[in-house]
């Protein structure tokens, strides 16, 4: 099976018809699309999709016996990751020529950005048609390993997405704009940058009025919390340090509250910084915009550290985390291997993703025993973590564990306890395992050198790595094209490299976990040398 060129560059002899591709395309911007042979449904019935919760291809309402069920799969997908779009709601609100320069000749330029000179060719611009394969992977058998497939037999089905960028029509006058941006949720290594590039890329549209909601939604409705103007001069060294400039918060007030205080304030675009929960309140709030025929765009830039946010080769921080985290395993790691038997435990974040924990133990190479939450584990017994570890003593003379803060909490009390934004908290499954570790060594008369660390609010504070920096810096310039576009209830995500839009339902419906069944935690368990715990 040849590979599958995603990236397209040369002008086709034949074009592909418009259904082939999935979306309406204008002839103009076709590209070379190098196809691999599809092949016919032969089974019959609903296939349900038995790879990672990761997938988006959900299949579980498709019939697979109707001849055209991948032409009706694509018509579907289009529908479903079309941008919602001002002219949904004003259908004559009139475009006009962006005021994002591409090419900047005179200083004066800066203070009044002018329109793009009409006499030269050369663009810049993304076109609307323009789009990006989310999956690149041709799987021929769904018993490949990480198989994503929509059909019993892993037929090739192009899904696409829109391309994220500055266009060359927008549907606002920055001199009309008041913008805003808020952070909610947990901090998260970025959060300076990504605010810092969105004040940026608004002046260079020329919008004067920019300010941030300090500590998340609750800005919105708490009187002694004032607004905080932003410019390039307040923001321009922000990212040298970690944290929100404008603080962070879980809860607060309710949708309705919120799109009451964007009407009192005039705010008609809205930046949203925050994870699975604020995304969903952003959606919310722009439903509620558009039910009171509001011109607002709300636009989201995921914010997770746990990596957890669904169609994203990755989000924000998240390099920078695994990269503190395997820095945590490294003083794990020595402070067991200089001590007589010693134990190193360390826990990092992760709710209900253990990206952190299985990256940051293949990055460091130290770990022996890699915990997860989507990997159930035995602690007790033949065949659990205790006795494995009894084995690396005899073995290695030393073990590091790291476990992801979700791993295990069957194993530990429920509290019932949840959090301002109603998650539930969970109980210290590192502290657990430091305790029965200590506590099983001494039952079986076997000295154990027990150290835990827990790194995972210094993590979390940290300022971002370089990797992060640039991609919240493109995170962030898209975040305002996309509202100068005039979409709204969408979110800015990297996928296959390429920078997208996605629909904000599409990304949240529930968290993206990682595949037991994936090669890169395979590729873990290869590094670790672990075996099944159950
Ligand atoms: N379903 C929802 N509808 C509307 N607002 C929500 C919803 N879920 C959460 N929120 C609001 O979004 C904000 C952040 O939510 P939450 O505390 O769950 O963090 P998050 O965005 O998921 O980020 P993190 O990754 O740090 O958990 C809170 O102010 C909360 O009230
Ligand atoms: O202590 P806080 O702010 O509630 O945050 C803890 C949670 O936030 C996260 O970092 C997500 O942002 C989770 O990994 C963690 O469970
Ligand atoms: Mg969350």
């Amino acid at each position: 099976m040849g590979s599958i060129s995603h990236v397209i560059t040369t002008t086709l002899p034949h074009l592909p018809s418009t259904r082939s591709l999935g979306f309406p395309i204008s002839h103009s911007n076709s590209r070379l699309l190098s196809l691999p042979p599809t092949r016919v449904a032969k089974k019959v019935g609903v296939f349900a999709e038995h790879s990672s919760r990761s997938s988006t291809a959900s299949a579980a309402s498709v019939d697979f016996s109707d001849p055209d069920w991948k032409i009706k799969f694509q018509e579907d997908w289009e529908a479903r990751f079309r941008l919602p779009h001002l002219t949904d709601i004003f259908p004559n609100a009139p475009p006009i020529p962006s005021t994002f320069c591409l090419k900047m000749r005179t200083p004066i330029d800066r203070d009044f950005p002018g329109h793009y000179s009409l006499d030269e060719e050369w663009h810049g611009y993304i076109n609307n048609n323009d789009r990006v394969l989310l999956k690149t992977i041709y799987y021929s058998s769904p018993t490949s390993a990480g198989a994503e497939c929509i059909d019993p037999d892993c037929t090739w089905v192009e899904q696409w997405v829109h391309r994220a960028g500055p266009r060359e029509k927008i549907y606002y006058k920055p001199e009309e704009v008041k913008a805003a941006i808020v952070t909610c949720g947990g901090l998260c290594p970025g959060l300076n940058d990504v605010i810092r590039q969105i004040v940026i890329t608004l002046e260079i549209y020329g919008v004067k009025n920019i300010v941030g909601i300090p500590f998340g939604y609750r800005g919105f409705s708490d009187k002694e919390l004032t607004e905080v103007p932003l410019s390039r001069k307040v923001v321009q060294n922000i990212h040298l340090s970690g944290g929100s400039l404008l603080g962070v918060s879980r809860g607060g007030p309710g949708v309705s509250d919120i799109v009451d205080s964007l009407e009192k304030r005039g705010i008609n675009m809205l930046f949203v910084l925050g994870g699975n929960g604020t995304h969903a309140g952003a959606n919310a709030i722009h439903h509620e915009c558009r039910k009171r025929r509001l011109k607002v765009s709300v636009i989201g830039v995921p914010k997770t550290i746990d990596n957890d946010i669904l169609l994203m080769d990755k989000t924000f921080g998240f390099d920078t985390a695994v990269e503190e985290a395997q820095r945590a395993i490294n003083s794990a790691y020595i402070e067991a291997h200089s001590a007589y038997h010693g134990i190193g435990v360390v826990k990092l974040m992760g709710r209900s993703s253990g990206f952190i924990a299985m990256q940051a133990s293949l990055s460091s190479g130290q770990v022996d025993i890699c915990l997860i939450p989507e990997v159930p584990f035995n602690l007790h017994g033949p065949h659990g973590v205790l006795s494995h570890l009894k084995y690396l003593l005899e073995t290695k003379g030393s073990a590091v564990v790291c476990v992801a803060e979700g791993a295990g909490q069957n194993l530990l009390q429920k509290t019932n306890a949840t959090d301002a934004s109603g998650n539930v908290v969970f109980g210290d499954i590192g502290v657990y395992i430091q305790q029965e570790t200590k506590k099983y060594f001494k039952e079986i008369g076997v000295h154990a050198d027990v150290k835990y660390i827990d790194p995972t609010y210094m993590i979390r504070a940290i300022r971002a790595n370089a990797s992060d920096g640039i991609l919240c810096t493109v995170l962030g310039q898209n975040a305002v094209h996309g509202a100068f576009a005039g979409y709204s209830g969408i979110t800015v995500g990297l996928c296959n490299t390429h920078y997208v839009y996605f629909p904000i339902p599409e990304v949240i419906s529930h968290p993206r976990l990682v595949d037991p069944n994936s090669r890169m935690w395979h590729r873990c368990l290869t590094s670790t040398g672990q075996p099944d715990f159950i």
